[in-house]
C-alpha cells in the first residue's frame, strides 16, 4: 500500500505587526502549512523570527515562485477585506489560522481567510465568514452567523442566535444576548453590553450599548 504524504503549503503572511505574530504562533505549530516570510514596509519587524520579505510588491513574483496560499493578518477590517480580495485576484488561496486550542463545535462553518485564536469557543451550526477574526478567549454560540470581514476582539461573549454584518468590530469584552443582530460596519466599544439590535454603520458603546454616533459609510 502507499501512503502520500502531502507537502505543506508554501504561504506567505501578508502583514507584520502584533495581529501578524498571533497568526504566525498559530501557524508554525500546523503541519500543512511551511511559512515563507511576511510581507510589510519594516525590514526588521520581528515576527516571530520570520523574515519580512519586503512590500505587496512581491506578490505577483512570490505567485510565480510556487507560493500559492496566504493569510492576510491585517486587524483593521477594511483594510485586511481589501487585501484579502487583492490577493485572491493575484490567484493566491487563502488559508484559515484555527489554533488547536480553539473549540470548533459540531456544524461550524468558516469560511475562506479565517482567524480563530486560542481559547476562543464555537458553538454548533455557527458560520464564520471569510476575513473575519475571532480573537482570543471569545465566544460564539450556537446559530451565529458573522459576517465578511468581522473582528470579534479577545473575550466577546455573543450568545446564540446572534448575527453580525460584515466589517463590524466587537471590541475586548463585549457581551451580546442572544438572537441579537448587529449590523454591518458597526464599531461596539470594549465592555459594552449588546441588548438591542443595533442599526449598520453605528458606534455604540456602554452598558447597555447605546448608539453614539452613525460612521461613515465606505
Ligand atoms: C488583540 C487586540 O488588541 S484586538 C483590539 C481590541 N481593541 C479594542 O477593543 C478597542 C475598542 N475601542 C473602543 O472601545 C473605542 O473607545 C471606540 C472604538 C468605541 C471609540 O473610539 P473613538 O471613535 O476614538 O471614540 P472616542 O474615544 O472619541 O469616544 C467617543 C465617546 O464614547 C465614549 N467611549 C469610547 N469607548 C467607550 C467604551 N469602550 N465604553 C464606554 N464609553 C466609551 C467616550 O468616553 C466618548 O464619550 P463622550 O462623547 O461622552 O465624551
Amino acid at each position: 500500500m502507499l501512503f502520500h504524504h502531502a507537502l505543506p503549503n508554501k504561504t506567505v503572511i501578508i502583514g507584520a505587526g502584533g495581529h501578524a505574530k498571533v497568526i504566525v504562533d498559530i501557524l508554525l505549530h500546523d503541519p500543512h502549512v511551511e511559512l515563507v516570510g511576511c510581507i510589510g514596509h519594516d525590514p526588521n519587524a520581528n515576527v516571530l523570527g520570520l523574515r519580512v520579505l519586503g512590500g505587496d510588491e512581491l506578490l505577483p513574483e512570490l505567485l510565480a515562485q510556487g507560493v500559492r496560499h496566504a493569510f492576510v493578518a491585517i486587524g483593521n477590517n477594511a483594510r485586511r477585506h481589501a487585501l484579502c480580495k487583492q490577493a485572491e485576484a493575484l490567484g493566491f488561496e487563502l488559508i484559515n489560522a484555527v489554533s488547536p486550542r480553539a473549540y470548533l463545535a459540531t456544524g461550524v462553518t468558516l469560511c475562506q481567510g479565517v482567524a480563530v485564536m486560542p481559547g476562543s469557543i464555537i458553538q454548533p451550526d455557527t458560520r464564520i465568514g471569510s476575513y473575519s477574526i475571532i480573537n482570543t478567549g471569545a465566544t460564539v454560540d450556537h446559530d451565529g452567523n458573522i459576517g465578511t470581514a468581522c473582528h470579534i476582539a479577545p473575550g466577546c461573549h455573543l450568545s446564540g442566535n446572534v448575527t453580525v454584518g460584515d466589517e463590524s468590530f466587537l471590541g475586548t469584552g463585549v457581551s451580546v444576548i442572544d438572537g441579537m443582530h448587529i449590523g454591518e460596519g458597526c464599531m461596539i466599544g470594549a465592555g459594552a453590553a449588546v441588548i438591542r439590535p443595533i442599526p449598520s454603520y453605528s458606534l455604540a458603546v456602554g452598558v447597555p450599548a447605546v448608539v453614539k454616533r452613525t460612521l461613515l459609510q465606505k
